[in-house]
């Protein structure tokens, strides 16, 4: 069991300060496993979600949302030479590194399991991290240089992902390059905002949702390591789509060329009610609003040449630079909150499970990233060739759509 760094009396200043001290009511019956563990608990807790709680009470005001000018193919096309050499060159260099968020748990996918670990292939094996991996090894084998991966899991699929990589050789990725790192915590909540417990020594924990993940990098002591290799851009992507082009040359010289603050990846939607995020502007900056929170107005409104206005989706890759990266560790991020039902200890000390919502999970988002920068550059890229998400277990975005998709770009299965 490793060492824990807070005390006890640290512990309770931080609870005191949000008003939690319940959390510690039993730590004197506890054995010290119990305690130790309470206390890491404690430690792990990303304690800014009360103060994102507390402006959002006081806050609420609207902005003005328009559609965004989009970096097109064509466009793209024209000066990808340019925009090629000048990522190559950051690339060999050192100065990019890659954040995949693999700390999903696949529950639409209906697979138990880190998502990365599930096999695509039909009659081969092909798990979705190998699916990176070969992408980003394509990457390394043309430009002769090594590219700093940092894979975030979750809690709770972080020895299963660390152990499918041990057991497959990484990949062929090489060790000294490949960083596994966990996703914060944060506590659920009561109707109040009171801390729920599971048990006297066990928090009721979620994970913080994929906007945590620079700041769970910071945590974990990786932005040293970014700024003693030199590492100037970071490229982070999602687990599920198996096509996309990771480390991409052509759009990391587009955002430096463009000297742009962040880019977006985005596809143009195949329909209104495609399930991916719209990149826009809100009050002038760049914005993107989650399929779930579109208006109707949003998503059928047309431009003057009859276009849809709000026509184009982000797939979850983006650039950031890290000096912006380490501004917006100042911010506090979004807190989007959902009502579910969640077990907890009663005063008897008895474990309930509710039958309706007793109180909320918190989350902030990775795109809501976008909105503390001053601007975004949406690069286009070509659905066939680089969007291919498995998301749900059938239908779409499915293992079926990603191997059509698949097997369409030249794999085997
Ligand atoms: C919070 C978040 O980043 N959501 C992303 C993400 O959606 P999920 O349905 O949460 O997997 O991936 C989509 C692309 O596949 C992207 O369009 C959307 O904005």
């Amino acid at each position: 069991m490793r060492e824990n760094y807070m005390t006890y009396e640290n512990a309770l200043e931080v609870l005191k300060k949000y008003g939690q001290e319940h959390v510690l009511a039993y730590y004197d019956e506890l054995n010290d496993e119990e305690k130790q563990s309470l206390i890491s608990q404690i430690e792990e807790i990303d304690f800014s979600i009360f103060d994102v709680l507390k402006e959002k009470e006081s806050d609420g005001k609207e902005g003005m949302i328009t559609p965004t000018e989009v970096l097109t193919l064509d466009t793209i096309k024209d000066y990808e030479f340019a925009y090629k050499v000048l990522g190559e060159t950051a690339i060999q260099k050192g100065q990019l590194a890659l954040v995949m968020l693999a700390g999903g748990q696949g529950t639409r996918l209906g697979f138990d399991g880190p998502k990365g670990t599930y096999n695509v292939g039909l009659t081969r094996d092909l798990y979705i991290f190998e699916c990176q991996v070969k992408t980003i090894l394509t990457v390394v084998r043309t430009l002769g240089r090594w590219i700093h991966l940092y894979i975030m899991t979750s809690d709770k699929n972080y020895e299963a992902t660390t152990s499918f990589f041990a057991e497959h050789k990484n990949f062929g990725y090489k060790e000294e390059y490949l960083h596994f790192f966990k996703q914060e915590l944060v506590p659920s909540v009561d109707f109040n905002g009171k801390i729920l417990m599971e048990a006297p020594s066990k928090i009721c924990l979620s994970p913080n949702g994929n906007g945590g993940w620079f700041s769970s990098m910071k945590r974990a002591g990786l932005v040293d390591q970014l700024d003693k290799e030199g590492i100037r851009y970071i490229n982070v992507f999602a687990v599920d789509n198996v096509l996309q082009k990771i480390a991409d040359p052509v759009f990391l010289g587009s955002m430096m060329m463009e000297d742009y603050q962040s880019a977006a990846k985005v596809v143009k939607k195949a329909d209104p009610y495609e399930r991916v995020g719209v990149l826009c502007k809100k009050d002038n900056k760049p914005y993107i609003v989650e399929y779930y929170e579109l208006s109707d107005e949003m998503r059928y409104k047309k431009t003057v040449m009859g276009e849809y206005a709000y026509n184009y989706g982000v797939i979850l890759n983006y650039i950031f630079p890290v000096d912006q990266l380490k501004v917006l560790l100042n911010e506090n991020m979004p807190l989007h909150t959902a009502k579910k039902v969640i077990p907890y200890m009663n005063e008897n000390r008895e474990l309930v499970k509710p039958t309706e919502p007793n109180g909320y999970k918190f989350e902030t988002l990775a795109l809501d990233m976008l909105q503390f920068m001053n601007d975004c550059l949406p690069f286009e890229v070509i659905r066939e060739y680089e969007f291919a998400p498995i998301k749900n277990a059938e239908g779409v975005d499915s293992p079926e759509t990603a191997r059509e998709l698949l097997k369409k770009n030249g794999y085997k299965l």
